[in-house]
């Protein structure tokens, strides 16, 4: 049997997005081409307001890019509209949100039976996998609201990676975290992710967590050095 070639995961030509700031546009990427193979880490880093979290959006269809060209998983997604993006992101994407942005009305269980449930899909033994990996069984049925900062990283976590999606957008996941916690929920990411299958691109400040990363990605001036 012939090997088929996998396309990129990500893949951006020329992609320039700015911002009007008064009467003087801002441009915060400058015609940025980049790749991100399946299962690949990569680590975001740049100064602040450099347009780390700009960069994301417009990976997650959260922002369009003023020009260039985007495609995902091989298909050219520069002119999706709404419903194509909302699409992709129930199936093939996972976010994890500085604020972790969980559902407070619900507990851990039905946060992370969430994503599960945009596509249809039930509760299974890879979600009983998670909550045991991330050490949040226990708090299955509670509230997310009564749970510690780090216990909700861990639902994000969780809640992100529960479709096994093709790619993990993370914008600081460990922002919030003394040394020790965020090294282990580093640990916990990579190796859930590649269980997953998932590739990351995770934005962060912290050399010790881009160092988890396979690649990393430093955005200066709109550009990205390698
Ligand atoms: N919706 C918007 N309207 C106007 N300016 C914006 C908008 N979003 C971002 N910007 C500007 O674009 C630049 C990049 O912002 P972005 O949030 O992407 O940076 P960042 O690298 O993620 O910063 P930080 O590390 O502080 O989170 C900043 O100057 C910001 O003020």
């Amino acid at each position: 049997m012939p090997i088929v070639p996998q396309p990129p995961l990500v893949q951006l030509s020329q992609v320039c997005k700015g911002f009007n700031d008064g009467d003087q546009y801002h441009r915060v990427l400058d015609c940025l081409d980049l790749l991100i193979h399946p299962a690949e880490t990569v680590a975001l880093t740049g100064p602040s307001g450099s347009g780390k979290s700009t960069l994301l959006n417009i990976i997650g269809g959260f922002e369009y890019p003023d020009s260039g060209q985007l495609w995902l998983q091989g298909a050219d997604c520069s002119h999706w509209h709404d419903p194509q993006w909302s699409r992709f992101r129930r199936q093939h994407l996972g976010v994890i949100f500085q604020q972790f942005n969980l559902l407070t009305p619900l507990n851990v269980h039905d946060n992370v039976l969430f994503p599960l449930s945009l596509l249809g899909q039930k509760w299974n033994d890879w979600c009983d996998y998670l909550l045991q990996k991330l050490s949040i069984s226990e708090l299955a049925q509670r509230p997310v609201e009564q749970l510690s900062g780090g216990q909700q990283q861990r639902v994000a976590i969780a809640r992100a990676l529960a479709h096994r999606p093709a790619l993990l957008l993370a914008d600081e996941p460990t922002g919030n975290l003394d040394a020790d916690a965020a090294e282990e929920v580093m640990q916990l990411l990579c190796k859930l992710a590649a269980d997953a299958g998932s590739a990351i691109l995770m934005v962060t400040h912290s050399d010790s967590a881009a160092a988890h990363m396979q690649r990393r990605w430093h955005l200066q001036q709109g550009k990205v050095h390698e």
